[in-house]
């Protein structure tokens, strides 16, 4: 018997939903510090949600491009796990986040066709976790947490020697999919679990879980 997929719940933005996500058997949840975002949280109201999420639930801090100034205050100012780069950090400032301020980091590579895989081949020893999302589109407000998906055949066949997740438009209705084509035993998700930007809905969150786990 294969262990169960794990879930991480992106851009949880108060109690309730925290509560629903684990409820619900969330592995990981992400916290979102990209202040245009609508799941953005200040770093002190973070600190209060964070510190109730159990032990044995990994808090993942979202950040864009941040500087080392920036992280050092958010990090000082919440008990996060684990640190998402969802930017266009380098492999070069993968490496120099990780190694600076000691926690495991899951770099965001955007996936639009086969050639971005290459990138992603890049970041395999710099970084803890990869995190296969959808390239966002020129115009997209944000870079990530648009509800789009990318082609999943792109990753059919594709192994690689460091663990990731899939992300980009999963829903409770397409995840079991998603997971027979490209083999993922890890899934990320935030607009497809949710009733208003930046607003979860605790069934969706369940079902989402549900049916990744029975995928
Ligand atoms: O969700 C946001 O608002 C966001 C803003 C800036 C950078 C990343 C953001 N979300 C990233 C995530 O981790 C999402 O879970 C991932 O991109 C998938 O999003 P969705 O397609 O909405 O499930």
């Amino acid at each position: 018997m294969t262990d169960a997929v794990h879930v991480k719940i992106c851009g949880v933005t108060n109690a309730a939903a925290i509560d629903s996500a684990v409820s619900a058997g969330a592995h990981y949840l992400g916290f979102n510090f990209y202040p245009p975002s609508p799941r953005y949280l200040t770093p002190e109201r973070a600190s209060v949600l964070m510190r109730d999420v159990p032990a044995g639930v990994t808090k993942v801090a979202l950040v864009v491009d941040a500087q080392n100034d920036e992280l050092g205050a958010l990090l000082h100012a919440v008990p996060a796990d684990v640190l998402q780069l969802h930017g266009h950090e380098s492999p070069e400032r993968v490496a120099e986040v990780r190694a600076r301020f000691g926690l495991p980091v899951i770099k965001v590579v955007g996936i639009a066709d086969a050639d971005d895989l290459a990138d992603l081949d890049k970041y395999l020893t710099v970084s803890d976790q990869i995190l296969v999302d959808t390239k966002p589109p020129k115009n997209a407000r944000l870079p990530g947490g648009n509800g789009l998906a990318f082609d999943w055949r792109l990753l059919q066949g594709r192994q690689w020697p460091c663990p990731w997740l899939l992300a980009g438009g999963l829903t409770p209705e397409n995840v079991g999919a998603a997971i027979r084509l490209t083999g993922a035993r890890q899934v990320d998700v935030s607009s497809g679990v949710e009733s208003a930007p930046g607003v979860k809905d605790a069934q969706r969150m369940a079902a989402f879980i549900q049916a990744a786990q029975a995928g």
